[in-house]
């Protein structure tokens, strides 16, 4: 699982290596039918409000999750990194995008204090508390941390593309995630993820099956951030079964 084993071949990253590897569910998350529904402009407004007020729920247990990445981090002790800046400015961006929702919420008529979190956005949020453990290792946290980030920020650039149909009321919302100061934060996450990846797989020799373990475990924690972020846009779709659009 070190994605190494081509010697010539230019190494671009284990991240890099995850999403070729599993290119499929990759796709399926950064370009669900929910979000190419809102890039040709014929996107359900009310899947838009669905996803609204879950979403509020999401980034509202996002934070502590962010806080706990903030906390390992620190733990480490590598000041010189800079990693605990990057996680800091976003808390900070966090911070504007609940104020954001908020704003939005209002926008559209969506009572936020009424909206109750779905099934997919329950168990998206109980596997946020999982990775908040303080057992969690620093590299398992920060590559789920990316990903998902990454998955908004790959989905919302998509709508902004030339040729995309993206209604004027979303474009706002797609700018938030889709712009390039975000791109360029989800790369100093990935290449914190990185890092900490390529550490851990040639792990210094006593700890070498605890380093090696932390590679596989970020690697199905990867997937798994996946996972849980198709079921969102399904559940925001209305095609998870759960949340049928009322009629
Ligand atoms: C479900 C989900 N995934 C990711 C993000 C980006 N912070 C979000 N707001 N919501």
């Amino acid at each position: 699982m070190d994605g190494k084993s081509n010697p010539g071949v230019p190494y671009d990253g284990m991240t890099d290596t995850w999403v070729k590897k599993h290119r499929l569910i990759y796709i399926g998350a950064t370009r669900h039918p929910f979000i190419l529904s809102i890039r040709d402009g014929t996107v359900d407004l009310s899947a838009f409000k669905r996803w609204l007020g879950q979403d509020y729920i999401f980034v509202r247990a996002f934070v502590p999750f962010v806080a706990s990445v903030l906390i390992k981090a620190y733990k480490k002790g590598d000041e010189s990194s800079g990693d605990m800046e990057v996680i800091l400015s976003g808390l900070g961006s966090l911070n504007d995008e609940i104020a954001w929702f908020k704003q939005e919420a209002s926008k559209w008529g969506v009572d936020l204090s009424q909206v109750a979190p779905e099934k997919p956005t329950q168990d998206y949020c109980g596997f946020l508390e999982e990775l908040m453990r303080p057992e969690v290792d620093y590299t398992v946290a920060m590559a789920a941390f990316w990903a998902i980030e990454a998955v908004y920020q790959e989905s919302f650039a998509h709508c902004l593309e030339e040729g995309s149909k993206t209604p004027i009321e979303l474009q706002e919302a797609c700018q938030r995630w889709g712009n390039d100061g975000f791109g360029r934060y989800c790369s100093s996450l990935r290449n914190i993820a990185d890092r900490q990846l390529e550490k851990a797989a040639s792990g210094s020799v006593p700890l070498v099956k605890v380093s090696e373990d932390a590679v596989s475990k970020a690697e199905v924690t990867f997937l798994r951030v996946l996972e849980y972020e198709v079921d969102f846009w399904n559940m925001s779709c209305g095609t998870d079964g759960h949340s049928a659009p009322k009629p």
